[in-house]
């Protein structure tokens, strides 16, 4: 019998979870200290103490659900990204510090699949991030 495994499924398996919470550390000490960035992030706290422990195990639980790895987490990042004030920019700066990061840190294929993975989900995290706050949606 042949397991249909998708690349994705063995992704989690090929980064390794010390691995994969090293890339979010590293990612985030330069997400935070980026001048663009850096002011978005504040709502969390000052890195790496802060809400960071808590921010960065629930990112874990996220990364761990999209390479196919076992996970409780049940958020819905989207919403998460909307009325913080962010857009193409943002999003541009993002990808290009995650690609820097995963570059320093995994080889070049579960790099470029982790590079990739957030690329798909860029078009629809922008889309939130941009859309009106319901709370600033004025009911007539
Ligand atoms: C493709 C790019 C991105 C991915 C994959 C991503 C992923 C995530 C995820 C999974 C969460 C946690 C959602 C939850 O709480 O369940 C999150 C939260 C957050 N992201 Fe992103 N993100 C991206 C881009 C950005 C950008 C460009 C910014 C701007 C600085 C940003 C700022 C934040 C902030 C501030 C939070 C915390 C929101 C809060 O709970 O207060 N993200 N992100």
């Amino acid at each position: 019998m042949t397991l249909s495994l998708t690349p994705e499924d063995r992704l989690f398996a090929r980064v390794g979870e010390e691995r994969l919470r090293r890339v979010l550390w590293a990612f985030y000490a330069r997400a935070t200290a980026d001048d663009l960035l850096g002011p978005v992030f504040a709502r969390i706290g000052p890195f790496p103490r802060g809400g960071w422990p808590l921010h960065i195990a629930r990112l874990e639980g996220f990364w761990r659900a999209v390479t196919g790895g076992p996970s409780a987490y049940r958020g819905h990042p989207g919403p998460a990204h909307t009325g913080l004030g962010i857009g193409p920019a943002h999003f541009g700066r993002w990808l290009a510090l995650w690609e820097q990061t995963l570059g320093e840190e995994l080889p070049a294929a579960e790099a470029a699949a982790l590079l990739g993975l957030a690329s798909r989900m860029h078009p629809n995290l922008e889309r939130h991030a941009l859309a009106t706050p319901p709370e600033a949606v004025r009911v007539h």
